[in-house]
């Protein structure tokens, strides 16, 4: 049967429905089911120039998509969408996909979910607090989770999302900073199959601080929990100097970057990869995969914005449910030696 993957469109303004469009055209062996309005998916395709045939989801099993068809959980939009023109009437329903798809994913209705990029400015403009999917999740599965964006090439995990910049430095204590760095450690073994991954820690300030010159968070904060988790034998580099520790020579020497802050790292990745970077969350009880772009309002509706990131972060999902559907069928057979997680020892 083909694992039941859940979609969630995002802003309904933007280019996400589009992209679930053009994910259903590819031959992927998943069981797409897209959380969201069936009209709002219908005049997508239309407006694509793309045949979609929807069906509407009966929690049954199947052995075969047809390229071009997607089950649908339908969730009525409040006003209908104005490409490139986010409404805040649809904030509830945006985010009532996501919960509809957290929750499902938890009760295993769903093997992961992948979501289309949605417009926080917009759920704000709401009266909603809301900073991101993340986030969002997060709160749902009442557990700490770190943000990941991960290229073939590079991956990029963050201590702190999606805060103003002035509040960074004060987000960053001993405590999370070890909570973070456990999650990304036990993610790469789990996820990507590291037995003793390689996390370089980017410092916070030019030239890491500079001998505390430039600043002491490395000093006070970052290099005193890199010494406790090194003695429990973790190998983590750094505090390294952002500017430099992306250069050919140093990415021989780590497995993942663990950056202090969105904006630090997240160019580097998108200025080389942005076709083929996918977001994604550690740490959660359930697999969410996404792209690594916004809503391209500038594009939506034209039918020209490239699903590539969706249908990576599509692939990533399926293979992340195969990893952890044979690790739960290795665990049943007591087979299964555990990861190498470092969190208890
Ligand atoms: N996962 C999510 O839900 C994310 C949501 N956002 C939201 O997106 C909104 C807009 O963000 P921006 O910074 O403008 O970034 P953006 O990624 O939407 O757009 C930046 C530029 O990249 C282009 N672009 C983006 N995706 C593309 C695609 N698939 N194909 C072709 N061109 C593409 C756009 O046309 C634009 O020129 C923000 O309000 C933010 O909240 C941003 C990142 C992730
Ligand atoms: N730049 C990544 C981003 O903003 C995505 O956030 P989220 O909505 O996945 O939490």
């Amino acid at each position: 049967m083909l694992p039941r993957l859940a979609l969630t469109a995002g802003e309904p303004a933007g280019i996400g429905p589009e992209l679930l469009v053009r994910l259903a055209a590819t031959s992927l062996a998943a069981n797409f089911i897209a959380i969201t309005d069936r009209g709002l998916l219908a005049r997508a395709a239309e407006r694509c120039g793309a045949s979609l045939q929807l069906t509407d989801d009966d929690g049954a099993d199947i052995e075969v998509r047809p390229a071009g068809s997607l089950r649908i959980r339908h969730i009525p939009l409040a006003a209908q969408e104005v490409p490139g023109r986010p409404d805040p009437r649809n904030a509830s329903h945006v985010l009532a996909t996501l919960s509809e798809a957290a929750q499902g994913c938890m009760e295993r209705r769903y093997a992961a979910v992948v979501t289309a990029p949605l417009q926080k400015a917009s759920i704000n403009d709401a009266g909603i607090p809301f900073s991101g999917h993340t986030e969002f999740f997060a709160a749902l599965a009442q557990t700490d989770v770190v943000m990941m964006l991960a290229s073939p090439e590079l991956r990029v995990a963050l201590a702190t999302t999606h805060l103003p910049l002035h509040a960074v430095s004060a987000a960053i204590d001993a405590a999370s900073l070890e909570r973070t760095l456990c999650i990304v450690y036990d993610e790469l073994c789990a996820k990507f199959g590291y037995p003793d991954p390689r996390i370089a820690v980017l410092g916070l300030n030019p030239h890491a601080g500079e001998n505390g010159h430039l600043g002491r968070e490395e000093i006070d904060t970052i290099t005193p929990v890199l010494e406790k988790l090194r003695q429990r034998g973790m190998r983590l580099l750094g505090p390294l100097p952002a500017d430099t520790a992306f250069v050919p020579t140093q990415r021989q020497h780590y497995d993942a970057v663990l950056a202090m802050y969105h904006d630090q790292a997240l160019p580097v990745l998108k200025s080389e990869a942005f076709d083929r970077t996918v977001n994604l969350t550690l740490g959660l009880p359930f697999i969410r995969t996404s792209v690594d772009h916004g809503t391209a309002l500038d594009l939506a509706g034209s039918g020209k914005a490239d699903p590539s990131s969706l249908i990576a972060a599509a692939k990533m999902a399926l293979d992340l449910a195969a990893r952890a559907e044979s690790s739960i069928a290795r665990d049943a057979n007591g087979e299964d030696q555990g990861h190498n997680s470092r969190k208890s020892s």
